[in-house]
């Protein structure tokens, strides 16, 4: 297939700008583009495992030369490399190797150098688009507007200040504005760049300029699929010709007023997608808090989840108990605070062993007042079930990744591509904690999920299939009655973004 398919083109729009839609009827699973960045970096926890140019996990790995910096499988690996490694050498090495350096930064500097090399080229007639009209280059890119604190150069990052004053020192090209044009566009079209391989973990972020150009949606017909370097679109539902190709940007089951929120502070627009304008009621449930009635196992729902924080609720739809001239609602008030805090502490590695451990008194409390598929109680579950897999706490992650799915299978109409990763990663700690039947049992719910969620051959589906395979010979006997209650559960309904 060439890069993009024939099967969309690129179309512009008044409110969204540019976007991608369908010249014909397009199936689920089809592939509609796949691409290797312009720009790669690579997450510092992965920085000194992992090859900085195909992203693979190596044992043994050569540091460059020049920075002793980042890291190599071998001298190809790191040739391929050098035409966009060349534009940080110099000031990794001027940081040293032991320097924790914003991933963004990174990014920053080697985008800007490399454009201003095409630039060059560029004298020379080399192209900005390709034959369909897609980009080839950063700075045709959509720029997130940048509203500055001061005048001065407009991070809150200590890293970015000190990127600007080496830009300065080398005396580069690069002026105050083209650097802030920079920085609003990495930040409206990065990608995160994952290991399909190693449970789907975050290693990083890309710069896609063709993936760049699909709009965002809620409940989206297509996914963005990142495999080390590659990353491809596919569709998941059937799209008509003429009808728009979305992914969507958010990698979060959230209701609509987060999911809003996260995308005007992230991305600038305000979403008017049909799940955004019309679902309350997916919302509602969300939201839902237990009835704090003795012996009542019913369910309070918001009366208007858009303004959750200030609004009142509907009677216990068991008991009809009307909480809203009770303190539970500033109870409420009161714990959203501390879990909004919780969850928005640092990502610091050396905290992610007390980050677990918090985890627990957190979710206590949520427990306490809100339902087991609360959103809140989902964000903390899953925060633990993340922090236990980096950490290799298998069991616990195992705990909380069950935990995960209470939700996920609750809001399954938009959550089931997200319950097919939940049920991949789940499968394979299984698997590696010996539970092979479990294992197969989940893996075999996840693979009809994962195959539209995926498309058909890719890599993960193979690993899946091919640990099912291995897996189900082992447990032959345990299996005689074949567990087919999820079987055409998932295939009907539609889907959302892959997480
Ligand atoms: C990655 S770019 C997508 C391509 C972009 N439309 C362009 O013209 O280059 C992301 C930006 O597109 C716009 N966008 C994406 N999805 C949108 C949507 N559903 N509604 C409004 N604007 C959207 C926003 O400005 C967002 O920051």
């Amino acid at each position: 297939m060439a890069e993009v398919s024939e099967k969309v083109e690129l179309f512009s729009d008044e409110k969204r700008g540019r976007g991608v839609r369908a010249t014909t009827f397009i199936e689920p699973e089809t592939v509609l583009l796949v691409e290797n960045p312009y720009i790669l970096t690579l997450e510092e926890d992965y920085r000194r495992n992992r090859c900085n140019y195909c992203c693979k996990e190596r044992e043994k790995l050569r540091a460059c030369g020049g920075c002793n910096f980042v890291y190599y499988c071998d001298r190809q690996c790191q040739a391929s490399n050098y035409s966009d490694h060349q534009y940080e050498c110099k000031y990794l090495k001027s940081s040293g190797p032991e320097c924790d350096i914003w991933i963004r930064t990174r990014t920053l500097l080697m985008a800007l150098q490399k454009h201003l090399k095409m630039q060059k080229k560029r004298s020379r007639n080399v192209p900005t688009h390709n034959a369909q009209g897609f980009p080839l280059t950063p700075e045709v890119l959509y720029m997130k507007k940048y509203a500055p604190p001061s005048d001065e150069i407009p991070s809150p990052m200590p890293d970015m200040d000190r990127l600007w004053e080496f830009v300065k020192a080398k005396d580069l090209p690069i002026t105050k504005d083209l650097f802030k044009k920079f920085q609003g566009i990495l930040n409206a079209n990065m990608f995160s760049v994952e290991d399909s391989h190693a449970r789907c973990k975050i290693i990083g972020e890309g710069l896609y300029t063709r993936v760049a150009m699909f709009n965002h949606n809620c409940h989206p017909n297509c996914v963005f699929i990142s495999n080390g370097r590659e990353i491809s679109v596919t569709s998941i539902r059937p799209i008509s010709p003429g009808e728009e190709c979305t992914i969507s940007y958010l990698k979060v089951m959230a209701p609509t007023e987060a999911r809003q929120r996260k995308l005007k502070k992230w991305y600038d627009f305000d979403c008017d997608c049909k799940r955004c304008v019309q679902d309350i009621e997916e919302d509602r449930l969300m939201y839902a808090i237990k009835c704090p009635q003795m012996n009542c196992r019913g369910s309070v729902l918001p009366w208007k989840p858009s303004n959750i924080l200030n609004g009142r609720y509907l009677a216990c739809d068991a008991c009809h108990f009307d909480i809203n001239e009770t303190e539970v609602p500033d109870n409420i008030r009161q714990t959203e605070m501390e879990v909004e805090g919780f969850l928005s502490r640092k990502k610091n590695y050396d905290y992610q062993g007390q980050l677990l451990e918090e985890c627990g008194p957190v979710l206590a409390r949520l427990d306490a007042v809100y339902q087991p598929y609360h959103w809140r109680v989902y964000q903390v579950v899953k925060k633990a079930f993340k922090v236990a897999l980096k950490l290799d706490q298998a069991e616990t992650a195992l705990l909380y990744g069950i935990r995960c799915q209470v939700a996920l299978r609750n809001h399954l109409e938009v959550c089931v591509t997200l319950l097919g990763t939940n049920l991949w990663e789940v499968g394979q700690l299984q698997a590696q904690l010996g539970m092979n039947l479990e294992a197969v049992r989940t893996l075999r719910e996840a693979l009809p999920i994962m195959e539209i969620a995926y498309s058909g051959q890719h890599a993960v589906n193979v690993q899946a299939q091919a640990l099912l395979a291995t897996l189900t010979s082992t447990v032959k006997d345990a299996l005689a009655t074949p567990d087919n209650s999820h079987k055409g559960v998932y295939t009907q309904g539609s889907n959302v973004e892959e997480e």
